[in-house]
């Protein structure tokens, strides 16, 4: 008992209390008066609190504080470089509020207008500036970024016909991971914004941080996503982190240079939207990308 009292704020009806009591002075008049004379039993609060019970006397514990919570360290790994990144599914409420930005809630309710800089390119704060940071830091740390050519091995075909500079979550073990964030938060935006489209759980093969450098990879050609959708979450910032960049949509003509880190960009996929990565003319550009529903 004494352990849900730390978790919320309530009321509960106990079986036993110590230390500190407040007692109804009718109950002292009644003649309900507890006894402390029970034999064999040292603890005078647990005498008390038998005798209370034995007479038919409620006992309450209330709490009006929040004291915090239950942290499940069970697989909490130490040996990763960010350990707290990795514990979506076991230690929701830390992660959201360390990796959810603030603003995204509201982004859920039906009365939000959600930003649409291009036709159907929809816009929106996601994460933290400490999820920016820390998929950066643990994909740098990793550091095998594929070479761009068109052979790639991860891919089931093995080919990627418009390759870019990655890693795949999947080779930072956050596949599983991803998938629940795709479930649990992108497609919450999506069913909103795409209406009438319905896909839950969301699949995705690839979800990948792209780098983009002026003497590596600058730019990307155009080209259509293998998916329904796609989400692209900036990771930096233009003119902080890097000069150009952006993404442009060649049908609609429409391009989108001033992206934010922790906002993500959500488009479809594979007919109506064209588009290419704009290239770097310095700095390096981190953006993460999902292809949706492929
Ligand atoms: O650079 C961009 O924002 C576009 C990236 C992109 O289209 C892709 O990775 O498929
Ligand atoms: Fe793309």
């Amino acid at each position: 008992m004494t352990f849900e009292v730390f978790l919320c704020s309530g009321i509960w009806n106990v079986p036993y209390v110590s230390t500190i009591y407040m007692i109804r002075s009718d109950v002292l008049k009644s003649g309900q008066v507890p006894s402390f004379e029970v034999q064999g039993i040292a603890d005078l609060d647990v005498v008390w609190a038998k005798s209370l019970r034995d007479k038919g006397t409620f006992m309450y514990v209330s709490n009006v504080h929040h004291y915090g919570h239950l942290v499940n360290p069970d697989s909490y790994d130490t040996s990763l470089i960010r350990p707290e990144y990795y514990q979506l599914a076991d230690n929701r409420l830390e992660w959201e509020y360390r990796y959810i930005h603030e603003d995204f809630e509201a982004m859920k309710d039906p009365d939000t207008v959600i930003q649409q800089p291009c036709p159907d390119v929809y816009w929106f704060p996601l994460v933290t500036p400490a999820f920016c940071n820390d998929t950066i830091a643990i994909m740098e740390h990793f550091g095998q970024w594929s070479n761009g050519a068109n052979n790639d091995k991860r891919l089931p075909g093995g080919y990627e016909n418009v390759p870019t500079r990655d890693i795949h979550m999947k080779q930072v073990g956050l596949e599983r991971q991803w998938m629940l964030f795709l479930k649990d938060y992108i497609r919450l935006i999506q069913e909103k914004v795409f209406t009438g489209y319905f896909h839950n759980p969301p699949v995705s093969l690839m979800n990948f941080v792209v780098r983009y450098r002026p003497d590596e990879q600058p730019a990307l050609r155009p080209h259509h996503d293998a998916s329904t959708y796609t989400i692209n979450i900036a990771l930096n910032n233009p003119h902080v982190d890097y000069e150009g960049g952006g993404c442009r949509f060649v049908r609609q003509n429409c391009s989108i240079t001033n992206t934010r880190a922790g906002w993500t960009l959500m488009h479809p996929g594979r007919l109506t939207h064209f588009h290419e990565g704009l290239p770097v003319t310095s700095g390096t550009r981190y953006i993460m990308i999902s292809f949706v529903d492929p």
